[in-house]
């Protein structure tokens, strides 16, 4: 159980960035025991801005001279986002790729620790982040990025099998989604890209800000689908187990989800489905998704396939990014409470 707080102690978190992430962001936050959050910043008055008021959320304009524009639009705004920054413990930015950059300096200049996307370069930070594999690593650290979906993805699986057998080589083919189901410029509509046609993609390196001696080649490929990306994963282990015992190995991680044979589970529609009659919201998987029979061990060569929801699978890592950041929790302890305020789990 977690120990109640009092409003003082709770932990005051900013999200910078009110999209696809950091709408998802802000909701975790709000769920957690110890987390309060100030408000969003956003830089126009659409929809996101009239339902984050509605749902009681403080709204700050990210950018001063367009302000008045949600004045005009009759939404009310809490202030500027440099106010927002400073009155936050931690910010979130959740802005698009290379805006988390621009704004570095903002949160420099509050002095407010920030947590950066997957989007943004990891030369920038001082870690990257994942919560399973390196979460001490961002303890007091001031600029944090929080790796993307599919590097998450790939650290949560590489972190167990390397711990209990160690790996010699990851091979994986990442067949990723067009764009998220509200992006309706994104393409291809109807084609198949090699994305990155050049090898390897830009995945490998970016599990290697996780597990930087890890040997990992990835490729990339973009097809016409909105709701997740897939993962054909070959993992080359320093051991033989069979493929019961890693399956086995696999089920009780946490943000794991080992789609058993009985769901008839066939691929990313029907688990999207499975999320919403489960009543998660917006539909989110937040755990990789890893089909059971598809472990399969040849040799020392394991093999499978795992759906990542893109949209949400880096939420929960965001809040326990935060508590990292903060001191306020070890790994286990800030997993435990995400994952209980956010229902993670089936
Ligand atoms: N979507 C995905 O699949 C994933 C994305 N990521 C990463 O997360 C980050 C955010 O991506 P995502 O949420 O998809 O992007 P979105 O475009 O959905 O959301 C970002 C939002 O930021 C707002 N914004 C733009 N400029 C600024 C600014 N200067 N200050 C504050 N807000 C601004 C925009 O809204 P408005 O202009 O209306 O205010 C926009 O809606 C990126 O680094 C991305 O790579 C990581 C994992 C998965
Ligand atoms: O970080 C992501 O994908 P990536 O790991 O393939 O770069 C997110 O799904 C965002 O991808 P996008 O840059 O295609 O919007």
């Amino acid at each position: 159980m977690p120990v109640a707080r009092t409003h003082e102690d709770m932990l005051k978190v900013g999200v910078n960035g009110y999209g696809t992430i950091g709408k998802r962001v802000a909701d975790a936050v709000v769920a957690q025991p110890d987390m309060e959050l100030v408000g969003v910043a956003k830089t126009r008055p659409n929809f996101e801005a009239e339902r984050a008021v509605a749902k009681g959320y403080s709204l700050y304009a990210a950018i001063e001279e367009r302000a008045d524009q949600f004045v005009k639009a009759d939404i009310e705004l809490a202030g500027l986002v440099d106010e927002l920054v400073e009155e936050s413990d931690v910010v979130v930015d959740a802005t698009p790729s290379g805006i988390g950059a621009e704004n570095k300096s903002l949160y420099e200049a509050h002095d407010t620790p920030a947590l950066y996307q997957g989007g943004e370069d990891a030369e920038m930070v001082d870690t990257s982040f994942n919560a399973r594999a390196n979460f001490a690593d961002a303890s007091g650290a001031e600029h944090v990025r929080v790796v993307s979906c599919n590097t998450t993805g790939l650290s949560r699986l590489v972190a167990p099998l390397e711990a209990e057998y160690g790996i010699e080589k990851v091979r994986a083919t990442l067949v990723r989604r067009a764009g998220d189901p509200a992006q309706s410029g994104r393409g291809p509509v109807n084609d198949i890209l090699p994305n990155p046609i050049s090898l390897p993609s830009h995945h490998g390196p970016d599990v290697q800000t996780i597990f930087p001696d890890l040997a990992i080649d990835t490729l990339g490929l973009k097809v016409p689908a909105t709701l997740m990306h897939m993962h054909s994963v070959n993992v080359s282990l320093e051991a033989e187990p069979d493929a019961e015992e890693v399956r086995e190995l696999l089920e009780g991680e946490s943000r794991l989800f080992v789609v058993p044979e009985r769901f008839g589970i066939d691929g990313a529609g029907k688990l999207k489905e499975f999320a919403l009659d489960a009543g998660r919201p917006r539909g989110d998987l937040w755990e990789n998704c890893l089909w059971g029979e598809s472990v399969s061990m040849e040799g020392n060569d394991l093999y499978l396939f795992q759906a990542i929801h893109q949209e949400s699978d880096v939420v929960p890592e965001n809040v326990d990014a935060v508590r990292a950041v903060a001191g306020t929790a070890d790994a286990a302890e800030s997993v435990e409470t995400t994952n209980d305020a956010l229902g993670i789990g089936f």
